[in-house]
């Protein structure tokens, strides 16, 4: 689910891989295999819509609740700045230029939330997820081909005295796959933490289930990192901010599509929505339609990077039918 002008610039392409939206440049794709956009502010993921998508409310994409809107709970009861379709949400209302753009997959980076450590800042300040997600980056490659594409991107300007980041974001018709490695270019050794704070589009935030963290340790961030274990699968009913222990594979089930969340180099699941105290740049009923399930590094699993190492954190999101 995403902004109706960004969807309008992607029903507007007509090939051309460029374009502004809310004042950033964007690189988008509209082919068979499905439709990508990307911030460079970031090298932040906007919105991934796979081929046939059948949750987009959208007769030709061969959902069948689509002709009657009041079955189509993934399309017609979104806000009318909101368009349904895709996998991922961004809100309606984005921060202006320098802020980062909530939604899509922000690249938190070199530390997780505030928790910066003189290795990842040295004077501990810099903003909340730190710099990446509201740095320019550029694109250093672009293999396109019939099945997908894979984009690979770095900062414009350096972002760490010792380390190097890059993104690589792979789409194709089967699975949204996003890597940000780190390599170490320095001399000495460097701890980092981070993340891959997804915003997956949902129904509503109030009525999902994610499994795979049954009998998982987690810190629950809203009563200051106490730490507690995973009764059977996670229902969500409100808002929660948590650190699940945990490399497993998850699946987010919003009662109308079964989504997979893999995750590579990550002991560190953050599940997060902030109920009803939303962000000044989230509308009320825009705020309803997301849920962050984040493949993270945090103070659980924060990665020693030693000079000439390098750290890949990923995540992958794909369908699964099986219940
Ligand atoms: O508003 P921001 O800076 O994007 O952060 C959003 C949230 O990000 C989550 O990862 C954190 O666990 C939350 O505590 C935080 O509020």
């Amino acid at each position: 689910m995403i902004p109706a002008s960004l969807r309008a610039l992607l029903d507007a392409t007509d090939g051309q891989r460029r374009a502004d939206w809310a004042g950033r440049e964007i690189w988008l794709a509209r082919e068979p295999w499905g439709e990508l956009a990307v911030s460079l502010q970031g090298a932040q993921v906007l919105h991934y819509r796979p081929a046939g998508d059948p949750a987009a409310g959208d007769p030709a994409a061969g959902d069948p609740a689509a002709g009657d809107p009041a079955d189509d709970p993934a399309g017609h009861d979104a806000p009318s700045d909101m368009s349904p379709g895709g996998w991922l949400w961004v809100t309606p209302t984005p921060q202006t230029l320098p802020g980062a753009i909530r939604g899509g997959i922000p690249l938190c980076w070199p530390w997780f939330a505030d928790e910066r450590t003189a290795d990842e800042s040295p004077d501990r300040s810099g903003p909340m997820h730190g710099p990446a997600r509201k740095a320019d980056w550029r694109l250093d490659a672009v293999d396109e081909h019939e099945e997908g594409v894979e984009l690979h991107l770095s900062p414009l300007e350096r972002l760490h005295s010792q380390l190097a980041p890059r993104a690589v974001i792979q789409a194709n018709a089967n699975r949204l796959h996003v890597e940000l490695i780190t390599e170490h270019v320095g001399e000495t050794p460097v701890k980092i933490t981070g993340a891959l704070h997804s915003y997956l589009a949902v129904a509503d935030a109030r009525a999902c289930r994610i499994e795979g963290l049954a009998g998982a340790r987690y810190l629950d961030k809203l009563a200051d990192f106490a730490e507690r274990e995973q009764q059977g699968e996670l229902g969500i009913r409100h808002g929660l901010d948590r650190i699940y222990h945990s490399n497993a594979e998850l699946v987010l089930d919003d009662g109308r599509r079964r989504l997979r969340v893999a995750r590579q180099g990550s002991d560190s699941a953050v599940v997060w929505h902030p109920g009803d105290e939303l962000p000044a740049d989230t509308p009320t009923e825009a705020g309803r339609h997301f849920l962050c399930i984040e493949s993270a590094n945090t103070r659980l699993d924060p990665v020693w990077l030693v000079p000439g190492a390098q750290h890949l954190l990923g995540t992958t999101l794909s369908l699964t039918s099986t219940p």
